[in-house]
């Protein structure tokens, strides 16, 4: 706008508008003053409590992402994903597919990423997932994810009087045609606006003194090799439940700068925890804390350098039970817990597997079950 024509449009009556007197000039620049402003305005918050949920709401998400290239060789790289078929176009093309495509732990992170600033921004835990499936994979690069979410429940925790736990149903789809491509229920810890009376109080751990003996069968049996026949043939030699073919993967990955606030970030993932150090020294971790999908990525990532994936199927049972914070190593312990010659495909067999992702202390910090296509030796 000139300002010939700003001061016409100053002193249009047509338009009703009237010249405004300019606003007294304020010293931001003063501490005093700025410290006092900031605690007389209000903030416009960001999120939601946990009291804006209702069983059936269904929200759409506005953020979306491009599925790029970029994005998937990044969070794969990062979290030590190697599947030669994710990264060459000839091993893809042996694989069926196309070219090189999205990686479902990409997808997945992504799908979640993009829900954060309607289900979780504003604070709380990452409780737990399960029923993760991919039915309209492979999805390749350049897709546009669109994103919604259904609340399945809203529950009181009788623990934690200022949360309640709210489980979601997302479905992640391609944006033009509508296929679902990623799925899951989810469940957090979100904070009410308002705490509520619970028998709950004070914590938890104390007052579970439980026998906590190890009950861990005597053999662990560690397979040859990463193929179908070799978990088939473990698990042929541990049929009584004095054995199991269990094993720990020998790589780990210092969390830092990247794997705690970059790969989120590139998700869309607006939770403080990953990126606000400031907030986030107030909280119980002291610290930003690694996303959740980084975690089980990475130890992901571990167990598969030790098999020759085919196909992801799915994933369940999924908790995370303590922070991950930059400095904290990621490693990996997998358990073999069933092998089926059932898969899509002759070249490849199911097996299901439950890993847990470690720190440096040995602390379990995920758990899950994973249903993967391996694929067969004789292939
Ligand atoms: C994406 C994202 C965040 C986001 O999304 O934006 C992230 O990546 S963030 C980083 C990853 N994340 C974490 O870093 C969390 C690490 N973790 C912990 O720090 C502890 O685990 C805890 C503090 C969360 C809990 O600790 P804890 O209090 O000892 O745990 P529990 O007593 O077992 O659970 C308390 C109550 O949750 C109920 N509960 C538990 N699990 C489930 C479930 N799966 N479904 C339904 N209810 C469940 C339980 O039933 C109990 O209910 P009550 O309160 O009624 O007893």
């Amino acid at each position: 706008m000139t300002r010939e024509s700003q001061r016409e449009s100053d002193t249009d009556t047509d338009t009703g508008s009237r010249e405004q007197p300019e606003p007294r000039p304020i010293d931001w620049t003063d501490p005093d003053t700025f410290a006092q402003a900031l605690e007389q305005v209000e903030t416009k918050e960001k999120g939601n409590y946990f009291e804006d949920f209702a069983e059936g709401d269904l929200l759409e998400h506005d953020p979306g992402l491009t599925l790029t290239r970029w994005g998937n060789e990044s969070w794969l790289s990062q979290t030590l994903n190697h599947d030669p078929a994710y990264w060459r176009t000839d091993a893809a093309a042996e694989r069926g597919f196309d070219e090189p495509p999205i990686h479902p732990d990409y997808l997945t992170a992504a799908t979640l990423g993009i829900t954060v600033e309607d289900l979780s921004e504003k604070g709380g835990y990452f409780l737990g997932r399960t029923d993760v499936r991919f039915p309209g994979t492979p999805v390749y690069a350049g897709t546009e994810l669109h994103v919604e979410s259904e609340v399945v429940s809203t529950a009181t925790s009788g623990s934690r009087p200022e949360f309640g736990i709210v489980t979601w149903r997302t479905r992640g789809t391609d944006a033009q045609t509508g296929d679902v491509l990623c799925s899951y229920e989810r469940t957090n810890m979100i904070p009410r606006r308002e705490p509520v009376a619970t028998d709950g109080g004070a914590a938890t751990a104390e007052s579970d003194e439980e026998d906590d003996e190890p009950t861990l069968p005597e053999t662990f049996v560690t397979p040859d090799g990463g193929y179908f026949e070799d978990f088939v043939e473990a698990l042929e030699t541990v049929d009584d439940e004095n054995a199991a073919v269990a094993y720990r993967h020998e790589r780990g990955r210092t969390q830092d700068d990247v794997t705690v606030a970059s790969l989120p970030l590139a998700t869309l993932n607006t939770a403080k925890q990953h990126h606000n150090i400031d907030v986030m020294a107030d909280s119980p971790s002291g610290d930003i804390v690694t996303y959740g999908d980084v975690t089980r990525s990475t130890a992901l990532g571990h167990a598969r350098s030790d098999e020759q994936t085919w196909r992801e199927v799915g994933f369940d049972d999924e908790q995370f039970h303590t922070f991950v914070a930059a400095g904290d190593t990621v490693y990996a312990f997998t358990r073999v817990l069933a092998a089926e010659d059932d898969a899509s495909t002759d070249a490849a067999g199911t097996v299901r597997f439950e890993h847990i992702a470690f720190n440096q202390d040995d602390e379990p910090v995920y758990s899950g079950t994973r249903t993967a296509e391996i694929q067969k030796r004789t292939a």
